[in-house]
């Protein structure tokens, strides 16, 4: 895994999108895009950045089940704010959380075909406080594929900062798997904050654990994690930029 540490979140955010725009530039066609407060300023510099995404296809991470498209609190609604309104691209997917409130399990083998007709070239990530990626908690089989995700309590509370109270925050998702996350060719993880120290100590240097999920992507032989200085903070190896 190549670490990147930068000095804050606005300067990491820069290089992110400096190899989403490189990758695009040597073909990549198909980019796994995130949602959660890590990816919006790598968002912003893309949408104010002259890259066409017109001949792109993007394929989301997760979808809560039962929030419509145009629910401020879909990530339907996140992508369409912060990238897509701006920067549309040729197909965007994202799990269909309406059709996942009768058949979740149907919702998620529709989402496996998509990704495996459309196999990711570039995913982007963000990092949960407990190790998650998308919505896979600890305890989520490195072997899994999209799949309906019952919210931990942790994840839940984590996430009512965007809700008007916890009890809006939707109590499951449709998240891709590790696997499919994984089979992309090349990954980019973001960090940032002491709040996500441990975890990002516990993916670099820890062993790789069901337990912590991204500590899979040790095993990845194309990963770079962007964190800045409070998120790198718990790292025992200086890294060096
Ligand atoms: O970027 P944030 O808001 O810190 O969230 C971290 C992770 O948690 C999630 O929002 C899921 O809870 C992921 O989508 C994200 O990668």
């Amino acid at each position: 895994m190549k670490v990147i540490i930068s000095s804050d979140k606005t300067s990491g955010s820069k290089k992110g999108f400096a190899i989403f725009k490189n990758s695009i530039a040597n073909g990549s066609k198909v980019i796994g895009l995130a949602t959660g407060s890590t990816p919006v300023t790598l968002y912003q510099e893309w949408t104010e950045s002259n890259l066409d995404n017109s001949n792109l296809i993007s394929i989301n991470l997760d979808e809560y089940v039962g929030l419509t498209p145009d629910n401020d609190q879909s990530y339907h609604y996140f992508m369409q704010k912060n990238l897509f309104a701006k920067k549309p691209f040729k197909h965007s997917y994202i799990p269909d959380g309406i059709k996942a409130i009768k058949d979740p399990e149907g919702t998620a083998a529709d989402y496996n075909k998509i990704i495996a007709e459309n196999p990711i070239d570039i995913q982007l990530l963000g990092l949960g406080q407990n190790g998650h990626i998308a919505f896979n908690e600890p305890g989520t089989p490195f072997d899994s594929v999209t799949h309906e995700v019952q919210l931990t309590e942790n994840t839940i509370k984590a996430n009512s900062r965007f809700f008007n109270n916890i009890d809006e925050v939707p109590k499951s998702a449709i998240c891709m798997g590790i696997a499919n996350i994984m089979s992309a060719k090349e990954i980019v993880i973001m960090a940032f904050g002491d709040n996500k120290a441990e975890a990002v100590q516990k993916m670099v240097e820890g062993p790789v654990t069901e337990e912590v999920p991204a500590s899979i992507l040790q095993k990845h032989e194309n990963v770079t994690l962007i964190v800045d200085q409070a998120a790198a903070s718990k790292l025992s190896t200086n890294y060096n930029d």
